[in-house]
């Protein structure tokens, strides 16, 4: 089947200026999203997750800057397309914010004003996004708050952000966000802050809600456990570059990098009974120094000569995952396989 595509991301290159020096955050990023699917973008703090998703709704720091590349959103009214990186003025960027992208946050309660009832929040969202009148916007954002799951929502309607739990709280925050209709949905570690259950409960939602408004999401994560169940596909970041990306099946069961397999050695599931959580030795690589050869090199301890030289290019797996190690060139040696992903080809995991 035919893919319609939203976004296509092209070498994109993001710098931000500090005292003088500068941070090359994100660096030559290729990637597409599809309409209606979940793409999951996960990696270390300061990966650069945040920076690359914030640049698709200029919402960069002000020091910061696109320094090559594009993004194209297909989404546009009249399907025009719309080249993002050449957007310069705000009242350009508001007509993208909310009614074409939208954004949530990990932490409900800055995106909620404390001193105004939660269904007048909703539906000045309607108001602003939908043309309809004051009781088709009461009634649309009823609506809402039960497409979220929030009981009794005439009663809630009238209730403020401090009455509303934080799992609650973080419905509203999405109810708010599918009230501007967007195309795409953007979701930066939106579970982080709330417990395991309830973390459970907003990515079935996110779900749901992505096949009843045929959404895109990007859901941002550091945690790859989180996203087995909800994306469609994953992409891998390290050192503000995109090292592998295929369908949830592929990086879980055919994982081809070895920061995907250090990532998923760490999972609490990978854990042998009575063992130490493995977590990933060293740092990653400061990104004021211009990276030579593969970034995670120094901390893989399968790492090639080739991995300390020169950067590798990505190698098709499959006409849906790649990845950008040189384990993959026909040339290189067979290596040995961490003990989990061996355990996780055979089925043994998941
Ligand atoms: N305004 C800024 N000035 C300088 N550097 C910045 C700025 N904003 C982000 N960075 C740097 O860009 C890199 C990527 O940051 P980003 O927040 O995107 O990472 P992340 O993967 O989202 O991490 P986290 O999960 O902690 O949010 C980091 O090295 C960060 O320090």
């Amino acid at each position: 089947m035919e893919r319609e595509m939203m976004l296509e991301v092209r070498d994109l290159d993001i710098r931000f200026e500090l005292r003088g020096k500068v941070l090359h955050a994100v660096r030559e990023v290729s990637m597409e999203l599809y309409r209606g699917e979940v793409l999951a973008v996960v990696g270390e703090s300061g990966s650069g997750k945040s920076v690359f998703t914030k640049s698709f709704m200029g919402l960069l720091d002000k020091n910061g800057y696109v320094s090559g590349g594009s993004i194209c959103y297909y989404g546009g009214e009249e399907e025009r397309i719309m080249e993002l990186t050449a957007i310069r003025k705000e009242k350009d960027w508001r007509r993208i914010r909310g009614r074409e992208i939208a954004m949530i946050m990990q932490d409900p309660m800055t995106s909620l004003n404390p001193l105004k009832t939660i269904g007048s929040q909703i539906m000045e969202a309607v108001l602003l996004h939908q043309n309809v009148g004051r009781m088709e916007a009461i009634k649309r954002t009823i609506q809402y708050l039960k497409d979220v799951g929030i009981q009794e929502p005439e009663k809630r309607f009238e209730q403020y952000p401090h009455e509303f739990s934080g799992g609650m709280r973080q419905r509203v925050v999405i109810a708010i966000a599918i009230a501007c209709n967007p195309k795409i949905l953007i979701c930066d570690e939106p579970t982080t802050a709330l417990d395991v259950t309830i973390q459970a409960q907003i990515l079935n939602l996110l779900k749901e809600l992505r096949q009843k408004y045929q959404l895109s999401v990007i859901l941002i994560t550091h945690d790859l456990g989180v996203v087995a169940n909800i994306a469609d596909r994953v992409a891998v970041m390290y050192a503000g570059d995109i090292v592998e990306i295929g369908t949830s099946e592929e990086i879980f069961y055919d994982p081809r990098h070895p920061y995907t397999w250090a990532l998923l050695s760490s999972l609490p599931q990978a854990g042998q009974k009575g063992s130490e959580l493995f977590s990933i030795p060293g740092t990653p690589k400061s990104l004021y120094a211009e990276i030579e050869g593969d970034a995670f090199a120094p901390r893989n301890p399968r790492a090639l000569n080739i991995d300390f030289i020169r950067r590798p290019p990505y190698f098709d797996v499959s006409p849906t995952h790649k990845a950008k190690t040189w384990l993959l060139d026909p040339r290189a040696p067979k290596v040995s396989l961490p003990p989990i992903v061996e355990k996780i080809r055979k089925g043994g995991l998941f």
